[in-house]
């Protein structure tokens, strides 16, 4: 029996994959697992028995990979998994940036005892024209699962897309239309472009990226839209940008003191993955992600440990050991395992940064010594005994 604990609301359509195995607890020092979306938990007392952490969700500068991965507990998110909720996010952003939408529904508003209102309409108008995306130049930074949708979605609309990502996955390379502009140098997208958007992770190397320096280098009258993480960008700048008429418009997906109430900021109350089809993905795929690691200590889009999949165990037993990604690992868990007469069916066995994952399937079931001899060696940070 597992139990899991939701720090935030997760779709039911997610928990539903859950099978009778699996009991939900509100009392989060039960959990072996802890399914998450935005909720910081930095911060957060950790639970003796916790096992893995699923970001229902892209983003994870909300979790604090290095600290649990020290303590053998495995993070996943769910790449991709609300990419399109985002992508249409910012399709409405670029257009509330160019037409004066919500001024015009406000004036709307303010006139309803009107009856001269249709007529009014006639000669207010003026005052909410804008202009058209069509021809438009947009830059996307950061060509992951939301940049490569938002990128081939504008040029479909007729945008001239400029695309930049000096890390891109070969799937995204290979997802990305034969119109977008391959971009090496970020300062040509400064320089070129009528709208700037950012979908890069929220990383110390990325924190603050768009700064006055590279607000410098944009076109007068530039268009920025955030829909990745408001410290991605130096908002004070950008307020300052909006004031000198540098920037016309910014589009954020994240209210802050900075930002709420600032004019010409346009901000949503990061609802870019609040849709019912993003957060149904999201929490089917941590789901997913949760079962296969509890039961079978499978790792798949884990981003604090490796990928490592042998299946379904078929022998057994099946001893699952997260450890440091130092030398003699391996040598030191077969030894231990071969003086205890036992023999290894299969293993497998791979590493992510400073962090490593053994899996051994046995032919003859392990006993509590030889688990307690496995935890003492230097490097060990986890042992599991599955079947
Ligand atoms: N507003 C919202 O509700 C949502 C916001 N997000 C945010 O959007 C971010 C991106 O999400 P995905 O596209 O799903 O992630 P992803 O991991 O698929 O893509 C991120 C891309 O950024 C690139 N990158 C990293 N550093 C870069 C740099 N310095 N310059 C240019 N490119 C760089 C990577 O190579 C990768 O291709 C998330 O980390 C999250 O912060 C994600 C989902 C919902
Ligand atoms: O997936 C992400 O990175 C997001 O920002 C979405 O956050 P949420 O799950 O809506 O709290």
């Amino acid at each position: 029996m597992f139990h899991y604990h939701c720090l935030n609301p997760i779709s039911q359509v997610g928990l539903d994959g859950f099978s009778s195995l699996y009991v939900q607890t509100d009392n989060i020092n039960d959990a072996d697992a802890i399914l998450v979306r935005s909720a910081a938990m930095h911060d957060l007392e950790l639970p003796e028995n916790l096992e893995a952490v699923a970001r229902a969700g892209a983003g994870v500068n909300n979790i604090p990979l290095q600290k649990y991965a020290e303590q053998g507990i495995v993070v996943f998110n769910t790449p991709g998994a609300n990419a399109n909720g985002v992508k249409e996010a910012v399709l409405a952003g670029l257009l509330l940036a160019s037409r004066d939408i919500v001024g015009g529904i406000n004036w709307v508003q303010s006139e309803r005892q009107n009856d001269l209102i249709a007529k009014d309409a006639e000669k207010e108008k003026k005052r909410f024209a804008g202009n058209e995306i069509m021809g438009k130049r947009l830059g996307i930074i950061g060509l992951g699962a939301i940049g490569v949708l938002v990128a081939n979605a504008a040029a479909r609309l007729g945008m001239e897309v400029y695309g930049y990502d000096p890390y891109i996955s070969v799937d995204a390379a290979w997802n990305l239309s034969r119109d977008i502009r391959h971009i090496k140098e970020v300062d040509e997208i400064y320089r070129e472009c009528d709208y700037i958007t950012i979908h890069v992770p929220l990383m110390d190397s990325t924190r603050k990226m768009i700064n006055k320096d590279a607000i410098d280098k944009m076109k007068d009258g530039v268009v920025l839209l955030n829909y990745a993480r408001d410290l991605l960008v130096d908002e004070e700048a950008v307020v300052d940008a909006l004031r000198a008429g540098k920037v016309k418009r910014y589009v954020s997906d994240f209210p802050n003191p900075t930002t709420a109430g600032a004019k010409g900021c346009i901000v949503t109350p990061h609802i870019g993955a609040s849709t019912a089809e993003s957060e149904d993905n999201c929490a089917k795929m941590a789901v997913k992600e949760l079962i296969d690691y509890l039961e079978h200590g499978n790792i798949h889009h884990s981003v604090n440990y490796p990928e490592c999949d042998m299946g379904i165990c078929s022998t057994v037993c099946r001893i699952a050991i997260n450890h440091r990604n130092i030398k003699n690992m391996i040598g030191q868990f077969a030894s231990v395992l071969g003086e205890a007469d036992l023999n290894i069916a299969n293993m497998a066995n791979q590493s992510k940064g400073e962090y490593a994952y053994s899996l051994f399937d046995l032919d003859t079931m392990v006993t509590p010594q030889v688990i307690e001899t496995l935890k003492k060696i230097d490097g060990v940070l986890k042992v599991r005994v599955l079947k």
